[in-house]
């Protein structure tokens, strides 16, 4: 194994997987630390669920995680991260860097989440989503990570208990892996052993990847950007591009609970284009309402070759009335355990392909879905693959937030 990957959410597991597979790595998807041997792979990618967990809980999955694949023989530990930075207030991000780190013995660890392909870039040490700052964008109203600070080196240094973050600017990066190692030098000397790193493209993280391959640093802290420029500067043989799945025939639907704008807009979209729709009105949820029977009731007569939507998915306001009444973590949990219920019940009436809108929602559903592995296939749009879910023989496709275009529930069906 060439690269073992622990990911902190599942959406962004087959983010990080799909590019992987994209550059030419033989990848294999589990969900958690794999109970048996995994098929040879160059790359295992560990889903976690761990984003928005207590803070001990997320360090400790995450150094079982890396304690498993350097076990199995991964040369190198990729710890993805949201490309916007996404990380609660508590912030995972640092302390579980800084315990892989320490187990890994990392004299220095680059940390970037840029992924350009998706409009994430990172300059001076600020995250842009697009041409905004991170804490302008509509990242700012995330129902569990708001985030409203742009300076990486700010947000992570804040998470950080023992080590100090500092910066790797444009400057250095655009000068090559020499320079960039010599400015990291640099700041290993001012005991500054994280550091963020600018990549303002493509190029800067192809750069990274073979600063990071050259200096044999075992530890890399990254959104799925860096994932298309490392096989190649790992010297990983190239495969076959996108694995062809099984086929699957089955009714197709949506279940959606993240209330990301590009959610926002897709099933709007998906409505105004004539699509059943089926909305989950979370504060329902707390009155002891069958909101799950209600839903399956809807959906079943309505199953079949075009996709029903089931959706929990909400403006920023209307969040903050349901976070007002039930608190933040609770409402969240709660809308969770409800679509995870919907999306096994639409199983159990015949659903065979399923997409998922939000990483924590996939998360809950592919967990209730009792999935262990996934296999990535074809990509529908940047970071997003369609996949195989098994043992349960599923086509699944987990959608990130705010990835995908407008009519991404539309057009992810059309995708044999
Ligand atoms: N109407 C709602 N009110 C409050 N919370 C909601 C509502 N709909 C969904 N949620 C919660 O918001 C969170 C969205 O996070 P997530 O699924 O990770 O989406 P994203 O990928 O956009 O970040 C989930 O915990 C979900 O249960
Ligand atoms: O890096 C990314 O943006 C994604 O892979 C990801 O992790 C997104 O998380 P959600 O928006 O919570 O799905």
């Amino acid at each position: 194994m060439i690269l073992g990957c622990i990911a902190d959410d599942f959406t962004g597991a087959t983010d990080l997987a799909s590019n992987l597979v994209l550059a030419g790595m033989r990848v294999v998807q589990t969900i958690g630390i794999p109970a048996k041997a995994v098929p040879d792979a160059d790359a295992v990618v560990i889903a976690l669920k761990s984003r928005t967990a207590p803070v001990g809980e997320a360090v400790e999955a995450s150094l079982q995680a890396a304690r498993w694949l350097k076990e199995h023989g991964a040369q190198r530990i990729y710890f993805k991260v949201c490309s916007t930075f996404d990380s609660t207030p508590q912030g995972n991000i640092g302390p579980v860097a800084e315990a892989l780190a320490d187990f890994l013995e990392a004299p220095f660890v680059p940390v970037t989440p840029a992924f350009p392909a998706n409009g994430r870039t990172v300059f001076q040490g600020h995250l842009f989503v697009g041409q905004q700052l991170l804490s302008d964008s509509s990242m700012r109203h995330h129902p569990l990570t708001p985030m409203t600070e742009s300076n990486l080196v700010t947000v992570l240094q804040d998470q950080l208990q023992n080590r100090q973050a500092g910066l790797i600017a444009h400057h250095d990066v655009s000068r090559g892996p020499a320079a960039l190692q010599q400015r990291a030098a640099h700041l290993v000397t001012q005991g500054q052993t994280m550091g963020i790193v600018d990549t303002v493209d493509q190029a800067s993280l192809a750069v990274l990847a073979s600063t990071i391959a050259a200096q044999n640093w075992p530890l890399m802290v990254a959104g799925s950007g860096l994932a298309l420029s490392l096989p190649a500067a790992l010297g990983c043989e190239v495969h076959a591009h996108a694995q062809s799945l099984p086929e699957v025939h089955g009714a197709a639907a949506i279940v959606s609970g993240s209330c990301s704008a590009m959610t926002n807009a897709q099933v709007a979209a998906f409505i105004a284009a004539g699509g059943e729709a089926f909305p989950i009105d979370a504060l329902r949820l707390g009155d002891g309402h069958s909101l799950v029977e209600e839903a399956l009731t809807w959906a079943a007569p309505r199953l079949g070759h075009q996709p029903v939507l089931v959706y929990a998915t909400a403006s920023p306001e209307t969040v903050r009335t349901v976070q007002q009444a039930m608190g933040e973590m609770a409402a969240g949990e709660r809308v969770e355990q409800a679509l995870s219920q919907i999306a096994v019940g639409l199983v159990g009436l015949g659903v065979r392909r399923l997409v998922v809108a939000g990483g924590e929602t996939s998360g809950a559903c592919v967990k209730a879905l009792g999935t262990e592995t996934l296999r990535i296939g074809p990509q529908i749009d940047p970071g997003v693959p369609w996949c195989h879910a098994e043992p349960a023989g599923l086509k699944i496709a987990l959608k990130s937030g705010n990835f995908g275009s407008t009519d991404f529930f539309h057009k992810a069906f059309d995708i044999p």
